[in-house]
């Protein structure tokens, strides 16, 4: 059991009648990823506040490395903390050198650390440049290494990905491995992270400031109930497909280039693919559990499809495009 880094219990946020976090509830441990994602206004950035000490909880505890983030060892406790917040902006008139000279001194981490943390973004040969002069995705990686100083053991990082290039997405979660390995604690903050589910440990899902769900992507799969993507070409017509595998569960649908999809319940898998493999007709196949987009699309869709916000539904959701059947 790892050391719990942040301890969030029923904690509520209101901004006069607004309830921008109800009830809410996360734990994260040394060395432990989360993927905190919900829609606009679902409250991931006053999460992020809350544990920053920006702003204080209406009602419930938190705790981070022990401690109330916004209490007398506030200023201790940031510099334990690498934030990236979503949009950063820097003084536009200094170079990428001067902003992380800058931020070095206020965090007193020694001016040494600025010339590797600019080559691990891949910006040394932009340092001398103006950050006016910079992209999008220059900015990210300058707004990266700045929450990089310092060593920090905990990083919230929200949106962090958004305008950079597939290489430098790429090296970003290269990057998160490796804080991972070294027992730094971190919170991607995201509406969704395409490809992210392979870097974190556990994914949280806000919804109108409410918990929708939260667990490994394997525990939300579980929760989530959803069919897993079989997709393949067979030399059988779709009708035979079908009728084989209806008492299965499993509906069948067309795909693209030919090919067809195949919605099949997770704990009828291996007996489908028996099925299917025993005749021998089956050309070519692909495998697909549920993906986090859909994961979140599902969790998200129950509080949407909700009237009353206050009962949140898990429930199955075993159709397919375009079934046949
Ligand atoms: N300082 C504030 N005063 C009033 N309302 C606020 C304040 N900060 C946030 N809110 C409201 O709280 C709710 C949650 O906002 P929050 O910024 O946490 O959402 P978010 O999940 O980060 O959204 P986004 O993905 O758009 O960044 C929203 O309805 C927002 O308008």
């Amino acid at each position: 059991m790892t050391q719990s880094v942040i301890e969030m219990a029923s904690v509520s946020k209101r901004f006069g009648k607004l309830n921008a976090l109800n009830d809410v509830s996360l734990t994260l441990g040394e060395g432990e990823v989360l993927g905190l994602m919900g829609h606009n206004g679902a409250g991931k950035s006053t999460s992020m506040k809350l544990i920053l000490g920006l702003i204080r909880p209406t009602a419930g505890e938190l705790r981070v490395f022990g401690h109330d983030p916004s209490g007398a060892e506030s200023n201790e406790l940031r510099l334990r903390l690498g934030y990236l917040p979503e949009n950063v902006q820097f003084y536009e008139q200094l170079s990428g050198c001067e902003v992380l000279r800058y931020f070095a001194k206020l965090k007193r981490a020694g001016l040494d650390v600025v010339d590797s943390l600019l080559e691990r973004v891949g910006l040394t040969h932009a340092m001398h440049r103006r950050v006016k002069t910079y992209s999008k995705g220059m900015r990210q990686r300058l707004g990266l290494a700045q929450a990089l100083i310092g060593e920090p053991r905990l990083m919230l990082l929200d949106e962090p990905t958004v305008g950079l290039d597939p290489m430098a997405t790429r090296d970003f979660y290269s990057m998160v491995d490796e804080l991972r390995g070294r027992g730094v604690s971190v919170i991607l903050c995201s509406h969704v992270l395409p490809g992210v589910e392979r870097h974190i440990d556990r994914a949280a899902i806000l919804g109108q400031g409410r918990m929708l769900a939260s667990g490994s992507i394997d525990e939300l799969r579980e929760a989530a109930n959803l069919p897993l993507m079989i997709r393949l070409r067979s030399a059988l017509p779709p009708e035979t497909l079908a009728q084989q595998l209806r008492s299965f569960g499993v509906s069948v649908g067309h795909g693209n280039m030919g090919r067809l999809e195949l919605a099949v319940p997770t704990r009828a898998k291996v007996e489908v693919l028996r099925t299917l493999m025993a005749d021998g007709q089956v050309e070519d196949i692909d495998i697909e559990p549920p993906t986090l987009e859909s994961l979140y699309a599902h969790f998200d869709g129950t509080i949407r499809d909700s009237s009353d916000t206050s009962e949140v539904r898990m429930s199955a959701n075993a159709g397919t495009e375009g079934a046949v059947v």
